[in-house]
């Protein structure tokens, strides 16, 4: 291996270590921290990608062809960002004219992977780099049979938010690269690949699939599923995939998809994306969902079979003008993708299921920000977070979501809904596929709501959203009269007043429950978990959000009646927003042997994310 390379145009300081690209005080807007890319120099415009998927070796292996565009007349060094990559040769030239360069691998950096420096010949617009993965690539999880619905096939997945996409293609992994992709992916003749891009609903499985996807995007959105996947249509537009085990029940749960998308078309402006489908993952997915475009990755956990759990759709939705439309230039920027993404969720379940619902999500996102808040130093509760050398998914939270979310619904309230959704679509047709810091969004706020509205809104309070911690004095807190009914009965049980029979749960949605649940006191006797548990047979629940929010409390408490489910939940399923928060629950009363035992048995189906930050719960690695 050779040195690594010299300071790229977006690290100035000669000899500043990977990932530390200056030795400001402050992060600077729109200096990406996460990617060695010298993207001043050189851009990608386009990729073009042949991968073979072996799934008896766990690699996918082939070539990538990217297409660059060169910024300056200087002729220095290419250099891309990978992680674990074995790059077998790098070719380059103009056209179709290319010739084997020197390249050389340089210093990894526990976060950021290793950056690939490649010699340019003078005037090449294109690098061919032959490569193949790791068959613990930490954007590629390889599924055995029995991970899977018809335990038969192997199943393989992609994540590349924030920054895995270098785990399996070598390229400029920066959100503020947009690039057009094509690929044609091999795999064995029985699995269907489907990617972030034209998927065919009438494909038929062949083991060679050809890709196209002719809008610029982040390097973070190219994804690819590979499976026994079969389609189902939902509506003109939309559709899943998914194994033929899950894909009935999927397509019934998210039938309403095809008016979400017409709900968030006739109020923020058009889908540019053409299809939008689903892809169902196996339960190991370590999210909720990934908006990856055309075709959002979904976790099985969400199928409750009553559409309890589909604001996750509108929320994957919602990305595709959020976030995949107008792109946070780096991750700093994360809060303008899943702020604006939540707002537009909250509102999208509301034109379709109607004020209860929507006042209840808007409730329990509120609750989930102020956890959030308690949980964290002040510095992570900025917006604008400074993410200079931390790993973004340690960094992950419900604050860019939540706290974003409520800034706007802040606006909104002071400007009127119909004058901010106007907002809205002038704001998601001016940034239109492009990649925006902070700074671009607060810049344009000056010149279009603070100008109209200089009575109502000041740029001291919108600073203080986004540049300052917590929640400002006088914000929203949104309320649901849902949840009002259920803080004074469950208060009664509590006291002993009635019993857990008394309290009349008919009818009570999956969001009741959490709330009931969520708003029990840290502690509860053996006698009243046992009483909860027999009422309303809590153990035994089917939704997945209400066995969470369960489990928090049972392992809270020692309750020990629960603690088989809660290692088959912790095994079967490995997202992390329950998982994580479980293992700590189990690591902060007296269950460390437990929870090292589960997680141990668990790791082996578990996706790379997941066995790395829970690794640290468990471990303090
Ligand atoms: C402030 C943190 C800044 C950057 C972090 C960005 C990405 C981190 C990473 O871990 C990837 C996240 C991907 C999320 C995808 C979907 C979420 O909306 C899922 C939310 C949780 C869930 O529902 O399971
Ligand atoms: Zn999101």
């Amino acid at each position: 291996m050779e040195k690594p390379p010299a300071a790229t145009a977006n690290q100035p300081q000669k000899d500043a270590a990977p990932g530390q690209k200056t030795a400001d005080a402050e992060p600077k807007s729109g200096v990406d921290y996460h990617s060695f890319a010298n993207t001043d120099d050189y851009r990608v415009k386009h990729l073009d990608l042949d991968l073979t998927a072996d799934f008896d070796n766990k690699v996918l292996k082939g070539e990538a062809i990217l297409d660059i565009q060169r910024l300056t007349q200087k002729n220095p060094s290419l250099i891309l960002d990978t992680r674990d990559l074995d790059i077998k040769a790098v070719r380059a030239g103009v056209g179709n004219n290319l010739k084997d360069v020197k390249f050389s691998l340089g210093k990894t950096d526990p976060h950021l992977g290793t950056p690939l420096k490649i010699e340019l010949p003078k005037g090449a617009n294109r690098v061919a780099i032959q490569y193949q993965t790791s068959p613990d690539a930490s954007g590629v999880q390889w599924l055995e049979p029995q991970q899977t619905a018809g335990k038969k096939h192997p199943f393989l997945f992609t994540q590349a938010q924030a920054i895995h996409a270098r785990s399996f293609i070598p390229l400029q992994d920066s959100p503020q690269v947009r690039m057009t992709y094509k690929a044609t992916i091999r795999t064995p003749k029985e699995l269907l690949a489907v990617m972030s891009a034209n998927n065919d609903p009438e494909t038929e499985k062949d083991g060679v699939y050809e890709f196209d996807m002719p809008q610029p995007i982040p390097s973070y959105l190219i994804a690819l599923g590979i499976g026994n996947l079969e389609f189902k249509p939902m509506g003109e537009r939309t559709g899943v995939y998914a194994e033929p085990e899950l894909l009935d029940a999927s397509a019934k749960e998210f039938e309403d998809t095809e008016d979400m998308l017409e709900v968030t078309e006739e109020n923020y402006g058009p889908y540019r994306w053409d299809r939008y489908d689903l892809l169902i993952l196996p339960p190991s997915f370590p999210f909720g969902g990934m908006e990856n475009p055309r075709l959002s990755f979904i976790t099985p956990t969400v199928i409750a079979g009553d559409k309890s759990l589909v604001a996750l759709i509108a929320h994957e939705l919602a990305h595709s003008w959020s976030g995949n439309l107008v792109t946070n230039a780096s991750w700093r920027d994360l809060w303008l993708n899943e702020g604006f993404t939540t707002y537009l969720t909250n509102r999208i379940m509301q034109f379709v299921y109607g004020d209860e619902r929507y006042n209840m999500e808007m409730a329990l996102g509120y609750d989930d920000l102020q956890a959030d808040l308690n949980d964290r130093p002040d510095k992570d509760e900025i917006m604008a977070i400074d993410m200079r050398g931390r790993d973004p998914d340690e960094v992950f939270s419900n604050i860019p979501y939540e706290k974003g979310s409520l800034f706007l619904y802040e606006l909104e309230q002071k400007v009127g809904r119909e004058n901010f959704d106007k907002f809205l679509m002038d704001y998601f047709n001016n940034f239109a596929f492009q990649s925006i810091t902070t700074e671009d969004f607060l810049k344009y706020l000056d010149e279009t709501l603070l100008k109209q509205y200089p009575d109502k809104l000041s740029r001291e309070r919108i600073n203080q959203w986004v540049f300052e911690p917590g929640i400002p004095e006088g914000a929203p807190h949104p309320q649901s009269d849902a949840f009002s009914k259920i803080d004074p009965v469950r208060q009664q049980w509590l006291d002993g007043k009635i019993k857990a029979s008394d309290i009349d749960t008919k009818g009570w949605t999956f969001h009741q429950w959490k709330y009931f649940l969520d708003g029990m006191p840290e502690k509860l006797t053996e006698e009243q978990l046992k009483e909860l548990d027999s009422t309303f047979k809590l153990t035994q629940s089917k939704n997945n959000e209400v066995a969470f929010s369960w489990l928090m409390i049972a392992v809270r408490n020692n309750y020990a009646p629960a603690n088989a489910r809660l290692e088959e939940f912790l095994v079967g399923i490995g997202r992390n927003k329950f998982v994580r928060p479980l293992y700590r629950a189990m690591m902060e009363n007296g269950m460390e042997d437990e929870a090292k035992r589960i997680f141990e048995k668990a790791k082996p189906g578990y996706h790379p994310l997941t066995v790395k930050v829970n690794s640290k719960v468990i471990y303090g690695d």
